[in-house]
């Protein structure tokens, strides 16, 4: 029998930075959570402790905030910067994977007019980008994905979910009126590495929201797809989209007890369980690129 190392990766997890701006009177910040990870050989360290070829987490850490230093710009331009750094700094490094959240603030209003160095955390929606570059950072082996969670939508009518088949465990009623709602976590491969980066995410996550909105559901499996399809149509530099959302649901309270009717009024959100529906929505004319999401953990 012989025993051997498989694949493996290493990096720092989920570095904080936020980086301001004060070059004019209205204040900007970028506040991230970064994640490195590097691939290559480096079985030494682990089957001898033999550390050469251990570029530290710490200095990944490091090198993080190094970088935010020079202005840090569209999160998938952070991490392509920080990725293809990285993929190149060692011959043994065969190459690097970035994820980069990037957390919201609006900026605070006093007297009707926008402040200008005091923010209000944006809910809890973030904006997700990883960069994975497969090879020494040069430049044609780069993967950008984008994305976005916990974006929290409900609608209060155009939603139905009918037909499914009955067995003898089945107790949930038919309906042609309940509230459908979720929270979206979606991520999409570009097939390029040079873009207008906050224009293609402001595309993407307008088809989505506005899809969710205008989409008179029969399934939220139906939603998905739709979501899915308005993202691709729109945005042509994007291949594939995935899309995790849970069904949030609300069940109709049964208030007969207290002698009340309910017409669609009271509902009851449920925390859990919950549906899950996830699923892929992609042009069939694009190679796969299975590498771009290697390591991306869960459905997307
Ligand atoms: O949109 C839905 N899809 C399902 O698959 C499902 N299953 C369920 O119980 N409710 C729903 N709703």
């Amino acid at each position: 029998m012989v025993i051997r190392l498989g694949a493996n990766q290493y990096g720092k997890a989920e570095v904080r930075v936020v980086a301001v701006d004060r070059s004019g009177p209205q204040h900007s910040l970028v506040d991230l959570t970064v994640s490195s990870s590097l691939r290559g050989d480096f079985a030494a360290a682990h089957t001898d402790g033999d550390n050469a070829h251990v570029l530290a987490t710490d200095t990944q850490k490091n090198t993080v905030l190094a970088f935010a230093r020079d202005g840090v710009g569209p999160p998938e331009a952070f991490g392509l910067r920080l990725a293809r750094h990285l993929a190149g700094a060692y011959g043994w490094i065969s190459g690097a994977r970035v994820a980069v959240d990037s957390h919201g603030w609006d900026r605070i209003t006093v007297g009707g007019q926008p402040h200008g160095h005091a923010f209000r955390r944006d809910g809890g929606e973030v904006r997700t980008a990883v960069v994975t570059v497969d090879g020494d950072g040069s430049g044609a082996d780069a993967h950008v994905l984008a994305g976005l969670r916990d974006l929290v939508v409900l609608k209060t009518t155009g939603s139905e979910f009918w037909g499914f088949p009955r067995d003898r465990y089945t107790t949930l009623a038919e309906t042609r009126e309940r509230i459908l709602a979720t929270a979206v976590t979606a991520r999409w491969r570009y097939t390029v590495t040079d873009l207008d980066w906050d224009a293609a995410f402001g595309t993407v996550r307008t088809a989505l929201l506005e899809t969710f909105a205008a989409t008179h559901s029969l399934a939220l499996q139906q939603t998905l797809y739709a979501m899915g399809e308005a993202a691709l149509e729109r945005c042509p530099e994007v291949a594939e989209v995935r899309l995790s959302m849970p069904n949030r649901h609300h069940f109709l309270a049964d208030l007969s007890a207290f002698g009340l009717d309910n017409p669609d009024v009271v509902y009851v959100a449920a925390d859990r369980p919950y549906g899950l529906i996830e699923g892929t929505v992609l042009r069939d004319d694009v190679p796969p690129a299975e590498v771009a999401w290697l390591g991306t953990p869960g459905f997307c």
